[in-house]
């Protein structure tokens, strides 16, 4: 068996086809949606994952507002930074790109951010919601990798899905997005305290690797036909490796690539998000 594509570079291009009427639309009312990124320090992923945000932005009409700060920034600044963005009503959405340096505390920056401008569904009240199953932005690769199945006819009712790594931003949410009633999937969420990942693994109808470990998912691992979604990011000799080995593809029924796969759609569903919280905004009647 040869895997089909779950192509996350088309996937992205058809959601901003349907998102630009909608910005449009708000344009007629008014309302140019904004996206705020705040990126700290010099790292060059985070550097270029943060341009590409604000390409994919500007394809769909939605305005960037870039908050580019030195990596020795003070806690103090970094959160008047906030404060700034929760007050700018140019501003419908931000993020703020991860990870921060070690010297500052993320979990105060999340916290901080206004709920209603959460545009990475990452901040605890986000979290909250998730949990409780009410409404409110979802994190975005999660969020990304429930679109890429289901548009690409990927039953997720009912089936066995095993997730590799527990990650605040992919493999922990995921795990509670797939498990609402909505989606009803069965999960197992494997981590490094995980006796038997082989097997786990092997009993999956949806694999989805997020462990950051080169290679960690072997043919042999895998059920024939499977989906597995690649997610982890690691770099060997400068070049972007994912978690599977050489091989899986001949075994699973589908697979995302690394790149091109669930990349693409964590910004895809980055910039829903902003259009859904410009969508929120009242206007006078
Ligand atoms: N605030 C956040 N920080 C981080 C998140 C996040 O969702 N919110 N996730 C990751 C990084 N990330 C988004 O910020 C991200 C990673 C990768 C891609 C992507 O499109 N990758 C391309 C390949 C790009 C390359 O060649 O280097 C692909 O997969 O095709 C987008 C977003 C950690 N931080």
């Amino acid at each position: 068996m040869t895997a089909k594509l779950l192509d996350g570079k088309a996937t992205k291009d058809a959601i901003f086809a349907e998102l630009k009427p909608r910005v449009a639309a708000l344009k007629a009312r008014g309302i140019v949606p904004g996206l705020g990124t705040v990126l700290v320090g010099d790292d060059r992923g985070s550097h270029s994952y943060v341009r590409m945000k604000h390409a994919d932005s500007a394809k769909v009409g939605v305005n960037s507002i870039r908050r580019d700060l030195p990596a020795d920034i003070t806690q103090a600044k970094l959160e008047a930074v906030i404060d700034e963005l929760n007050a700018d009503p140019a501003c419908h959405g931000y993020i703020v790109q991860l990870p921060l340096p070690r010297h500052l505390d993320a979990g105060a920056v999340l916290e901080r951010i206004d709920p209603a401008k959460d545009a990475d569904g990452l901040a605890p009240v986000s979290l909250g919601k998730l949990v409780l199953g009410e409404p409110g932005p979802l994190p975005c690769t999660p969020y990304g990798i429930i679109e890429l199945l289901r548009r690409h006819d990927i039953p997720i009712a009912g089936a066995n899905v095993t997730v590799v790594g527990r990650g605040i931003t992919v493999g922990r949410p995921l795990g509670l997005l797939l498990t609402r009633r909505s989606e009803n999937a069965t999960v197992t969420l494997c981590h490094t305290g995980t006796r038997d990942l082989a097997a786990e693994v092997r009993r999956a109808d949806i694999v989805v690797a997020a462990a950051g470990v080169p290679g960690i998912i072997t043919p042999d691992m895998v059920k024939p036909g499977a989906a597995v979604l690649d997610v982890g990011v690691s770099h060997v000799d400068g070049k972007l490796t994912g978690d599977l080995a050489p091989g899986v593809e001949e075994t699973a029924g589908w697979i995302s690539p690394n790149p091109g796969g669930v990349g693409p759609m964590t910004r895809a569903m980055l910039v829903t998000n902003v259009v859904e919280a410009a969508e929120r905004v009242r206007t006078p009647a």
